[in-house]
């Protein structure tokens, strides 16, 4: 052994060429804690460079829906989504809730709906590219432009029909206070989950698009505009609707729904249903046999001012409406014009409260009106995910797309089932006021859950992002509008030159519809017709196309009526349909369905008149 000193001068003599000796040299010089330092240094740096990269690598795999983890691990268990906040917070119980998230994630990667997810795209990209030439086209001096006020009325800062009143309806656009509104404060819905959780949501989510769905179809609230939506939807997807027996066109409304009024219930010809959302007087419990226990439930309400006067104009032959020579003149003698067990007369008087299954016949005076109106509000916060709203259609859209997890172009649409300017009815100052007494029920229901709505944009999606994402879907509502439609818009029905494209027409109203852009290929064409397809036509072809051969039988039927009759078509239908409510109303238990007709307004008329 040298000794230290003897050791530094064999060090320094060695030769530099050697780097081994180099970092002896170094190391046993007498700054050798500064090489120490030095190699740490180097080692921290490339701890710190391999964890960055790591990061990185897995952030974006988070993004690509999550490759290297998707076959061992449930995404859906990873991130929560806006979807499963809905679902987990409106479930009965945790472990329903555990459930439910496990049938979801089992029907998402098994069902035929994912199979067949590329169908529909490859229909819709037919479509989509169609709308993008367009659009290069159009900033050519030559392109028809329609701007997406044009197609469809803003709504948000602007009330969608300016009706006397409607400055009181936006006054309460965010500050409700009903006397109700504490009583439910324990009942848990979306709102009640942090906006900070709800924020990190949106941003780092997947989420698994929703297909089972019951969607209560309530009238005169744009309803038929959404029935289109879930209509292209599960049809380019090739799901299965619940759809009315024997090929009605509603699920025997006014009669409170009962599972066998759905077409393959009674014969176990289906074994699954995706989306029910046909016109029905809603009983949850009959709705919970014939759909999936995950299902979303959701439904849309309009001002009841603003609704009353479409009502009155579109149902102007009911018994109520009947010896009235105006708005005005029905809600000064309402009493005296209403008789409540006179069928048809229900779409008189609180209509919302009775399309939702409750009792409608309630005074602005009677002193259970609170109650029951809180009890209607909690039941209908215990049965339904969300709850939209008719003047707010486009933020209602945004609000259904999260949570339904479907994208922006699944939630397009043009406006269906509206009336032209020359039936519309201005209001008298005083007269929404009457409206409200008159319908104070429903008054009370839309009041809670116009609160509720703007409550969940706040707390889910928050106003910014909403205003960006209503402004995407107007750009996009604009630029199918020019892609599909012949002058951009609606028109009156007598313009309509497919006649099979008509709406039906009733009361005193007048229906518009469109006319496709003639200078479009036929499969875009195709398409676009999809999104103007009014209510009555699209049901029918789901139906044939569902059930071909009951289809068939039912179009053998009509024939064999024709010659004796010229309604055939309405004529079969009816006797079907009596015969089968005879059957079904004999039943004791069923002792709830209102008097009165047996068909509804839709049904009870020609429908060759607009075939
Ligand atoms: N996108 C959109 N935004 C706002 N309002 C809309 C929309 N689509 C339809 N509508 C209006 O809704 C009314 C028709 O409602 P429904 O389709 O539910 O009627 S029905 O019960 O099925 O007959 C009807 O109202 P009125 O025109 O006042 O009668 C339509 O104009």
């Amino acid at each position: 052994m040298l000794s230290p000193p003897r050791r530094w001068r064999w060090i320094r003599e060695q030769p530099l060429s050697s780097i081994s000796t180099c970092l002896r040299r170094g190391l046993w010089s007498r700054h050798h804690y500064l090489w120490i330092l030095l190699v740490l240094l180097v080692v921290c740096i490339a701890i710190q460079t391999f964890v960055a990269h790591q990061a990185r690598t897995s952030s974006s795999d988070k993004l690509t829906g999550l490759p290297r983890l998707r076959f061992t691990v449930n995404k859906q268990h990873l991130f929560p989504t806006l979807q499963n906040i809905w679902e987990g917070l409106h479930s009965e119980s945790s472990l329903a809730v555990n459930q439910d998230a496990g049938l979801l994630h089992t029907e998402t990667t098994a069902d035929p709906h994912h199979e067949n997810e590329g169908y529909g795209k490859s229909l819709d990209n037919i479509l989509w590219k169609h709308v993008d030439k367009n659009i290069s086209l159009a900033t050519g001096s030559q392109a028809r432009k329609v701007s997406p006020g044009k197609l469809l009325q803003k709504h948000g800062d602007k009330p969608a029909v300016e009706v006397p009143g409607s400055s009181v309806l936006h006054g309460t656009r965010k500050g409700l206070i009903v006397s109700t509104h504490k009583r439910l404060m324990n009942t848990p819905t979306p709102s009640s989950v942090s906006e900070t959780h709800i924020n990190s949501v949106l941003t780092k989510a997947t989420c698994n698009p929703k297909f089972h769905i019951v969607f209560l179809k309530t009238h005169k609230t744009a309803s038929s505009t959404i029935l289109n939506i879930l209509y292209r939807y599960g049809e380019s997807r090739k799901l299965t609707f619940a759809l009315p027996l024997n090929k009605h066109s509603q699920l025997f409304y006014p009669f409170p729904f009962t599972s066998n009024f759905v077409e393959g219930v009674s014969s176990r010809s289906v074994k699954e249903f995706h989306i029910m959302c046909n016109h029905m007087r809603f009983r949850k419990f009959e709705v919970a046999k014939v759909m999936p226990k995950d299902s979303f439930y959701f439904s849309i309400l309009r001002n009841p001012v603003a609704m009353m006067e479409s009502i009155f104009i579109y149902y102007r032959s009911i018994p109520a409406f009947h010896k009235a020579r105006s708005l005005d003149d029905f809600l000064d003698n309402g009493w005296s014009n209403y008789n409540a067990s006179v069928g048809g007369n229900h779409y008189a008087h609180n209509i919302l409260a009775f399309d939702f299954g409750f009792d409608n016949n309630v005074a602005a005076d009677a002193e259970d009106l609170e109650e029951r109106a809180s009890m209607a509000i909690a039941a209908i916060e215990q049965d339904f995910h969300l709850i939209l709203i008719s003047e707010y259609f486009d933020e209602s859209m945004i609000l259904l797309r999260h949570a339904l997890c479907w994208s922006l172009k699944d939630v397009v649409s043009f406006k269906l089932n509206s009336r032209s300017e020359q039936t519309r009815h201005p209001l008298l100052p005083n007269t929404a006021e009457k409206i409200k007494k008159w319908n104070a029920l429903d008054w009370r229901i839309y009041l809670h859950f116009n609160t509720t709505f703007w409550h969940k944009v706040d707390t889910l999606i928050g106003q910014e992002r909403m205003k960006t994402e209503v402004y995407e879907l107007r750009e996009l509502q604009g630029k199918l509008a020019n892609t599909c439609l012949k002058d951009g818009g609606a028109v009156h029905p007598s313009q309509i030159k497919d006649t099979g494209l008509k709406p039906f027409q009733y009361g005193a109203a007048v229906i518009q519809g469109y006319n496709l852009n003639p200078h479009i290929d036929r499969q875009t064409k195709a398409k676009c017709q999809t999104l103007i397809t009014p209510e009555l036509q699209y049901t029918d072809r789901l139906y044939t196309q569902q059930f071909p051969e009951l289809a068939a039988k039912l179009k053998k039927a009509s024939k064999v009526v024709a010659p004796q009759r010229q309604h055939s078509l309405a004529s079969a239908r009816k006797a079907h349909h009596k015969q089968f409510v005879r059957h079904t109303f004999s039943n004791p238990n069923n002792q709830r369905a209102p008097t009165g007709s047996l068909l509804t307004h839709k049904e009870s008329n020609d429908k060759a008149r607009m075939l």
